[in-house]
């Protein structure tokens, strides 16, 4: 046993105060809201990137301490596998007997003292203040114990103890220094062919946070007057996108956006939406479909090259509240939205250009949902693979003879991308076009037909794209 770190902390016996900076407030109110969102992410699958934004204007916080517990809530969500493995080091029972409202606090505070510059009397005593006014005095010793043995080391000591050899298992290594499960990691590394510098990259960029990207909408703006209006950077692939500087504050403030110039929208996501209107069409091009429409980004961006081009798009949607955002986020463009399954629309068939822009595990937008890495599960994938190779059937069925299909996913995941479309086009005889040719620009996309992005290689969410042609 390691002498330094007991495997029981002494419960009730917190550590003598030192002297020094005065000691935070016991309600800090940027932890606080922290706290209530790792509470919600546990409790009730609440998405962090949606509840943190209505507890900071309940607690009015803006400024450094809306930036403080944004750091907070995201950098715990997404360290979660990470701490809990720090954690359960310093216990003398599992994880899983450590009470759900005091699990919150241990992993709040090991954040602080594992990767901020918060000085450790204050992530320590801040959270232990936390933990005595949500769970009582009687846990209050038990988190200052524990909080006490893990900032005996910091990080790069905890992970040379805790990850797996290098050699002997480079997955399982990279996951757990990069905080992800172990089969994320090793979902990534197949579709990299890759276990060693590449993977490394592609988890290191997936575990940071990402730059907001905006998309000009066409015929509107252009994106380099959005990126002069908004103060971004030109992105360097898609023609209509702009890249905020890191820390702009929340974009939804700006003009362009408020009036509808502009969304925001990852530029991979711009780049795939895009890749369906460049392949090439011989006769009409005039009805576009899409057939997974909801919350509405790329479909904005589809009927607004449709109004340029003189198209019409169909925008099927099953969740009627998304359909919803599909009709705001299209107002005005000629796009007609439709509440319905996409697999039995109802719609006529014969349309010229479709996107399936499929629902699938997400596994290549972990950086921007903080917790969907630890919510996920790898029994997802197979009912996922199974819908999505429905959906593209689907789409193959509603469309014209000459039409092309783009398939899209926003994960690596070999079984929802190469595996669903390698089987449908078999089946369907569908040919499957270089997609390579409709990302011009585009760097390191390998050796085709499919488009694989990567945030360490391209800046986006890791999109897969298929282009396919109905015969
Ligand atoms: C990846 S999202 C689409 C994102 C959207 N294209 C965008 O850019 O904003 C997948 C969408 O498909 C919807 N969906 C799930 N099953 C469906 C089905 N059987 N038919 C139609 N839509 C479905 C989900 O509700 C979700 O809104």
């Amino acid at each position: 046993m390691n002498e330094r770190r007991p495997s029981r902390p002494q419960r009730g016996r917190p550590a003598p105060r030192k002297q020094g900076p005065r000691r935070p407030p016991a309600e800090d109110p940027a932890r606080r809201v922290a706290l209530d969102v790792l509470r919600a992410v546990r409790q009730r699958d609440a998405y962090a990137n949606l509840v943190l934004p209505d507890l900071l204007r309940r607690q009015r916080l803006s400024g450094r301490d809306a930036a403080l517990a944004t750091e907070l809530a995201y950098g715990a969500s997404r360290a979660q596998g990470m701490l809990d493995a720090i954690i359960a080091a310093c216990l003398d029972r599992p994880l899983d007997k450590v009470d759900g409202p005091v699990l919150d606090c241990l992993r709040l505070g090991a954040y602080q003292l594992l990767r901020t510059r918060i000085p450790q009397h204050a992530a320590v005593t801040s959270t232990v203040d936390l933990a005595r006014a949500d769970a009582g005095s009687h846990v209050a010793g038990f988190v200052n114990a524990v909080l006490r043995k893990i900032s005996e080391q910091d990080e790069d000591a905890w992970m040379a103890e805790l990850t797996p050899d290098r050699d002997s298992d480079p997955i399982g290594h990279l996951a757990m220094r990069t905080a992800h499960p172990r089969w994320v990691a090793r979902a990534f590394a197949e579709a990299l062919g890759d276990k060693g510098s590449d993977l490394e990259a592609a988890l290191e960029a997936d575990d940071a946070r990402p730059a907001v990207h905006l998309a000009a909408r066409p015929g509107e703006i252009s994106a380099d007057e959005l990126a002069a209006i908004t103060g971004g950077d030109v992105a360097p692939y898609s023609p209509y996108g702009v890249h905020l500087p890191t820390g702009a504050g929340d974009p939804g403030d700006s003009e362009p956006i408020r009036e509808r110039l502009a969304v925001v929208q990852d530029e991979g996501s711009q780049l795939c939406a895009v890749a369906l209107t460049r392949a090439p069409l011989a006769g009409p091009d005039e009805r576009w479909l899409d057939l997974c429409a909801g919350p509405g980004g790329k479909a904005g961006m589809l009927g607004a090259l449709a109004a340029t081009q003189g198209a019409h798009v169909d925008a099927v949607e099953q969740a009627p509240h998304r359909a919803k955002l599909v009709e705001r986020a299209t107002e005005g463009l000629p796009v007609t939205v439709h509440v319905a399954d996409g697999r039995e629309s109802g719609l006529a068939p014969g349309f010229d250009r479709v996107l399936v822009d499929a629902p699938c595990s997400g596994l290549g937008a972990l950086r921007r949902r903080p917790e969907a890495r630890w919510r996920r599960k790898p029994s997802d994938v197979p009912d996922l693979s199974k819908l999505q190779g429905e959906l593209l059937t689907a789409a193959l069925d509603l469309t014209r003879s000459g039409g092309v299909v783009a398939y899209v996913v926003c994960s690596p995941h070999l079984a929802e991308t190469e595996g669903v479309v390698g089987d449908v086009a078999r089946r369907s005889k569908a040919q499957v076009l270089d997609a390579r040719e409709f990302f011009p620009g585009v760097p390191q996309l390998g050796d085709g037909p499919y488009v694989q992005l990567w945030p360490h290689r391209h800046g986006t969410d890791a999109m897969f794209c298929a282009v396919l042609r109905k015969p």
